[in-house]
Protein backbone atom coordinates (compact mmCIF):
# COMPACT_ATOMS: atom_id res chain seq x y z
CA UNK A 1 0.00 0.00 0.00
CA UNK A 2 1.22 3.42 -0.66
CA UNK A 3 1.46 6.33 1.34
CA UNK A 4 -0.84 8.66 1.95
CA UNK A 5 -1.66 10.83 -1.16
CA UNK A 6 0.57 14.11 -2.04
CA UNK A 7 -1.94 17.20 -2.37
CA UNK A 8 -0.72 20.10 -3.64
CA UNK A 9 -3.15 23.65 -3.92
CA UNK A 10 -2.61 26.56 -5.95
CA UNK A 11 -4.12 29.60 -7.38
CA UNK A 12 -6.51 29.21 -9.92
CA UNK A 13 -6.33 29.63 -13.59
CA UNK A 14 -2.22 29.57 -14.91
CA UNK A 15 -0.79 29.12 -11.63
CA UNK A 16 -2.69 25.91 -11.58
CA UNK A 17 -1.99 25.30 -15.03
CA UNK A 18 1.81 25.48 -15.00
CA UNK A 19 1.52 23.42 -11.89
CA UNK A 20 0.31 21.02 -14.11
CA UNK A 21 2.21 20.92 -16.79
CA UNK A 22 5.53 20.95 -14.87
CA UNK A 23 4.39 17.73 -13.23
CA UNK A 24 3.09 16.52 -15.83
CA UNK A 25 6.94 17.32 -17.69
CA UNK A 26 9.21 16.26 -14.66
CA UNK A 27 7.13 12.60 -14.62
CA UNK A 28 7.25 11.76 -17.83
CA UNK A 29 11.19 12.89 -18.63
CA UNK A 30 12.03 10.66 -15.63
CA UNK A 31 10.21 7.65 -16.61
CA UNK A 32 11.90 8.13 -20.34
CA UNK A 33 15.38 9.15 -18.39
CA UNK A 34 14.60 5.74 -16.86
CA UNK A 35 12.86 3.65 -19.25
CA UNK A 36 13.34 5.19 -22.74
CA UNK A 37 9.95 5.64 -23.04
CA UNK A 38 6.47 6.62 -21.02
CA UNK A 39 3.11 5.01 -21.08
CA UNK A 40 0.37 7.76 -20.43
CA UNK A 41 -3.41 6.87 -19.91
CA UNK A 42 -5.71 10.50 -20.14
CA UNK A 43 -8.01 11.40 -18.69
CA UNK A 44 -11.39 12.77 -19.70
CA UNK A 45 -14.02 15.65 -19.50
CA UNK A 46 -13.52 18.94 -19.61
CA UNK A 47 -10.92 19.79 -17.51
CA UNK A 48 -8.15 18.32 -19.94
CA UNK A 49 -8.94 20.84 -22.35
CA UNK A 50 -7.13 23.69 -20.29
CA UNK A 51 -4.50 21.63 -19.44
CA UNK A 52 -3.86 20.35 -22.70
CA UNK A 53 -3.82 24.11 -24.37
CA UNK A 54 -0.77 24.80 -21.53
CA UNK A 55 1.07 22.10 -22.86
CA UNK A 56 0.87 23.28 -26.56
CA UNK A 57 1.66 26.74 -25.87
CA UNK A 58 5.20 27.84 -26.86
CA UNK A 59 6.31 27.87 -22.88
CA UNK A 60 5.11 24.29 -22.46
CA UNK A 61 5.58 22.12 -25.86
CA UNK A 62 9.47 22.49 -26.15
CA UNK A 63 9.78 20.80 -22.42
CA UNK A 64 8.73 17.69 -23.20
CA UNK A 65 9.64 14.62 -24.96
CA UNK A 66 6.63 14.08 -27.02
CA UNK A 67 8.05 11.63 -28.95
CA UNK A 68 8.73 8.98 -26.68
CA UNK A 69 5.13 8.78 -25.23
CA UNK A 70 2.51 6.50 -25.83
CA UNK A 71 -0.91 7.55 -24.95
CA UNK A 72 -3.99 5.50 -24.05
CA UNK A 73 -7.30 6.37 -22.54
CA UNK A 74 -8.44 6.14 -18.82
CA UNK A 75 -12.29 6.05 -20.14
CA UNK A 76 -14.14 7.21 -23.24
CA UNK A 77 -17.48 7.80 -23.75
CA UNK A 78 -19.73 5.52 -26.11
CA UNK A 79 -19.68 8.14 -28.76
CA UNK A 80 -17.29 8.28 -32.41
CA UNK A 81 -13.95 9.98 -32.50
CA UNK A 82 -15.53 13.01 -33.94
CA UNK A 83 -18.35 13.48 -31.28
CA UNK A 84 -17.92 16.65 -29.19
CA UNK A 85 -17.99 14.14 -25.71
CA UNK A 86 -15.50 11.82 -27.46
CA UNK A 87 -12.25 12.09 -25.25
CA UNK A 88 -10.23 10.95 -27.42
CA UNK A 89 -11.52 13.59 -30.01
CA UNK A 90 -10.50 15.91 -27.53
CA UNK A 91 -7.52 15.29 -27.22
CA UNK A 92 -6.97 14.84 -30.97
CA UNK A 93 -7.96 17.88 -31.60
CA UNK A 94 -6.10 19.59 -28.86
CA UNK A 95 -2.94 17.68 -28.13
CA UNK A 96 -2.03 14.81 -30.70
CA UNK A 97 -2.46 17.45 -33.69
CA UNK A 98 -1.33 21.20 -32.40
CA UNK A 99 2.07 18.81 -31.18
CA UNK A 100 2.17 16.51 -34.52
CA UNK A 101 2.34 13.41 -31.88
CA UNK A 102 1.80 10.30 -34.27
CA UNK A 103 -1.44 8.00 -34.12
CA UNK A 104 1.03 5.09 -33.73
CA UNK A 105 2.11 6.80 -30.29
CA UNK A 106 -1.88 7.11 -29.45
CA UNK A 107 -4.05 4.35 -28.38
CA UNK A 108 -8.03 5.01 -28.55
CA UNK A 109 -11.11 3.11 -26.92
CA UNK A 110 -13.78 2.44 -29.49
CA UNK A 111 -16.32 4.11 -28.03
CA UNK A 112 -18.38 3.92 -31.06
CA UNK A 113 -18.41 0.09 -31.11
CA UNK A 114 -22.12 -0.92 -31.12
CA UNK A 115 -21.14 -3.90 -28.81
CA UNK A 116 -18.54 -2.10 -25.74
CA UNK A 117 -17.73 -5.37 -24.06
CA UNK A 118 -16.16 -6.77 -27.31
CA UNK A 119 -14.33 -3.20 -27.36
CA UNK A 120 -13.68 -3.60 -23.82
CA UNK A 121 -11.90 -6.99 -24.36
CA UNK A 122 -10.39 -5.14 -27.38
CA UNK A 123 -8.75 -2.35 -25.81
CA UNK A 124 -7.48 -4.74 -22.93
CA UNK A 125 -5.98 -7.40 -25.39
CA UNK A 126 -4.42 -3.99 -26.79
CA UNK A 127 -3.25 -2.74 -23.45
CA UNK A 128 -2.00 -6.12 -22.38
CA UNK A 129 -0.13 -6.38 -26.11
CA UNK A 130 1.40 -2.82 -25.39
CA UNK A 131 3.00 -3.17 -21.82
CA UNK A 132 4.23 -7.20 -22.47
CA UNK A 133 1.78 -8.42 -19.39
CA UNK A 134 -0.04 -11.18 -20.80
CA UNK A 135 -2.78 -12.25 -17.87
CA UNK A 136 -2.64 -12.43 -14.81
CA UNK A 137 -0.26 -9.83 -15.04
CA UNK A 138 -1.60 -6.57 -14.21
CA UNK A 139 -0.11 -3.61 -16.53
CA UNK A 140 2.05 -1.14 -14.68
CA UNK A 141 1.04 2.16 -16.38
CA UNK A 142 3.89 5.19 -15.73
CA UNK A 143 0.97 7.69 -15.39
CA UNK A 144 -2.49 8.03 -14.80
CA UNK A 145 -4.23 10.97 -14.96
CA UNK A 146 -7.76 11.37 -13.91
CA UNK A 147 -10.66 14.01 -13.15
CA UNK A 148 -13.25 14.18 -10.09
CA UNK A 149 -17.10 13.98 -10.67
CA UNK A 150 -19.23 15.65 -8.28
CA UNK A 151 -20.61 12.07 -7.32
CA UNK A 152 -17.03 11.24 -6.63
CA UNK A 153 -17.00 8.93 -10.09
CA UNK A 154 -13.26 9.53 -11.77
CA UNK A 155 -12.79 7.60 -15.05
CA UNK A 156 -15.78 6.07 -15.79
CA UNK A 157 -16.03 4.23 -12.59
CA UNK A 158 -19.34 5.35 -11.30
CA UNK A 159 -20.25 4.90 -7.56
CA UNK A 160 -22.51 1.20 -7.28
CA UNK A 161 -21.64 0.16 -10.60
CA UNK A 162 -20.33 -3.10 -11.90
CA UNK A 163 -17.03 -1.39 -13.21
CA UNK A 164 -16.05 -0.47 -9.80
CA UNK A 165 -16.20 -3.58 -8.59
CA UNK A 166 -15.15 -5.08 -11.72
CA UNK A 167 -11.66 -7.52 -10.61
CA UNK A 168 -10.71 -9.54 -13.26
CA UNK A 169 -10.66 -7.54 -16.07
CA UNK A 170 -8.53 -4.45 -17.31
CA UNK A 171 -11.31 -2.49 -18.86
CA UNK A 172 -15.09 -2.50 -18.34
CA UNK A 173 -18.28 -1.16 -19.89
CA UNK A 174 -19.29 1.97 -17.70
CA UNK A 175 -22.74 2.00 -17.05
CA UNK A 176 -24.63 5.52 -17.30
CA UNK A 177 -26.43 6.56 -14.37
CA UNK A 178 -29.58 5.29 -15.94
CA UNK A 179 -28.21 1.86 -16.27
CA UNK A 180 -27.09 2.24 -19.83
CA UNK A 181 -23.77 0.52 -21.53
CA UNK A 182 -22.84 3.98 -22.44
CA UNK A 183 -18.99 4.16 -21.34
CA UNK A 184 -15.58 1.89 -21.33
CA UNK A 185 -13.34 2.48 -18.67
CA UNK A 186 -9.78 1.13 -17.07
CA UNK A 187 -10.93 -0.63 -13.59
CA UNK A 188 -9.03 -0.28 -10.32
CA UNK A 189 -6.84 -3.06 -10.66
CA UNK A 190 -5.11 -0.92 -13.78
CA UNK A 191 -4.98 2.04 -12.29
CA UNK A 192 -3.97 1.35 -8.68
CA UNK A 193 -1.17 -0.68 -10.36
CA UNK A 194 0.00 2.52 -11.69
CA UNK A 195 3.69 4.09 -10.96
CA UNK A 196 1.63 7.61 -10.62
CA UNK A 197 -1.49 8.49 -10.22
CA UNK A 198 -2.71 12.44 -10.77
CA UNK A 199 -5.75 13.60 -9.89
CA UNK A 200 -6.31 16.88 -11.43
CA UNK A 201 -9.12 18.76 -10.19
CA UNK A 202 -10.06 22.36 -10.04
CA UNK A 203 -13.59 24.63 -9.19
CA UNK A 204 -15.39 24.97 -6.36
CA UNK A 205 -18.43 22.38 -7.98
CA UNK A 206 -15.36 19.75 -6.48
CA UNK A 207 -14.97 20.95 -3.47
CA UNK A 208 -17.25 19.36 -0.92
CA UNK A 209 -16.43 15.50 -2.91
CA UNK A 210 -12.58 16.70 -2.68
CA UNK A 211 -13.19 16.87 0.92
CA UNK A 212 -15.28 13.74 1.16
CA UNK A 213 -12.83 12.07 -0.88
CA UNK A 214 -9.44 13.22 1.25
CA UNK A 215 -11.12 13.79 4.21
CA UNK A 216 -13.88 11.89 5.66
CA UNK A 217 -13.89 9.74 8.70
CA UNK A 218 -16.75 7.71 7.29
CA UNK A 219 -14.75 5.45 5.37
CA UNK A 220 -15.49 7.13 2.08
CA UNK A 221 -13.81 4.30 0.04
CA UNK A 222 -16.61 1.71 0.19
CA UNK A 223 -18.85 4.20 -1.56
CA UNK A 224 -16.56 6.81 -3.56
CA UNK A 225 -15.16 5.65 -6.44
CA UNK A 226 -12.11 8.38 -6.18
CA UNK A 227 -11.81 6.72 -2.72
CA UNK A 228 -10.67 3.86 -4.36
CA UNK A 229 -7.69 4.88 -5.76
CA UNK A 230 -4.95 4.04 -4.03
CA UNK A 231 -1.75 2.96 -5.67
CA UNK A 232 -0.21 -0.39 -4.55
CA UNK A 233 3.55 0.95 -4.61
CA UNK A 234 2.97 4.11 -6.81
CA UNK A 235 2.69 7.52 -6.12
CA UNK A 236 -0.58 9.76 -5.31
CA UNK A 237 -0.69 12.76 -5.89
CA UNK A 238 -3.85 15.52 -6.39
CA UNK A 239 -3.58 18.90 -7.52
CA UNK A 240 -5.95 20.87 -6.62
CA UNK A 241 -6.68 24.72 -7.34
CA UNK A 242 -8.02 26.75 -4.36
CA UNK A 243 -11.61 26.40 -5.44
CA UNK A 244 -11.26 22.60 -5.66
CA UNK A 245 -9.07 22.74 -2.28
CA UNK A 246 -12.05 25.30 -0.34
CA UNK A 247 -13.45 23.02 1.86
CA UNK A 248 -10.45 20.88 2.55
CA UNK A 249 -9.32 23.41 5.39
CA UNK A 250 -12.77 24.16 7.03
O1 LIG B 1 -14.92 10.92 -19.35
C1 LIG B 1 -15.09 11.53 -18.29
O2 LIG B 1 -16.06 12.28 -18.06
C2 LIG B 1 -14.04 11.49 -17.25
O3 LIG B 1 -13.09 10.67 -17.35
C3 LIG B 1 -14.55 11.79 -15.89
O4 LIG B 1 -14.09 10.94 -14.88
C4 LIG B 1 -14.10 13.21 -15.62
O5 LIG B 1 -12.69 13.21 -15.40
C5 LIG B 1 -14.81 13.79 -14.43
O6 LIG B 1 -16.20 13.66 -14.64
C6 LIG B 1 -14.45 15.27 -14.27
O7 LIG B 1 -14.90 15.92 -15.42
P1 LIG B 1 -14.63 17.48 -15.65
O8 LIG B 1 -13.17 17.62 -15.92
O9 LIG B 1 -15.47 17.83 -16.85
O10 LIG B 1 -15.06 18.19 -14.40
Amino acid sequence: MSSSPEILVCRPGQDWLDRACGLFRDITTQTIQAQGSCVIALSGGTTPKALYGALTSPEWKTQCQWDRMIFLFGDERGVPPDHPDSNYGLALEALFRPLGIGLSQVHRMKGESTDLSLAAADYEQALRALTHSPPPAIPRLDLVLLGLGEDGHTASLFPGTPALSERSHLVAVGLSPKGIPSRLTLTLGVINRATVVLFLVTGTGKAEMVRAVLQSKTQPERTLPAAQVKPDSGHLVWLLDDAAAGALMR
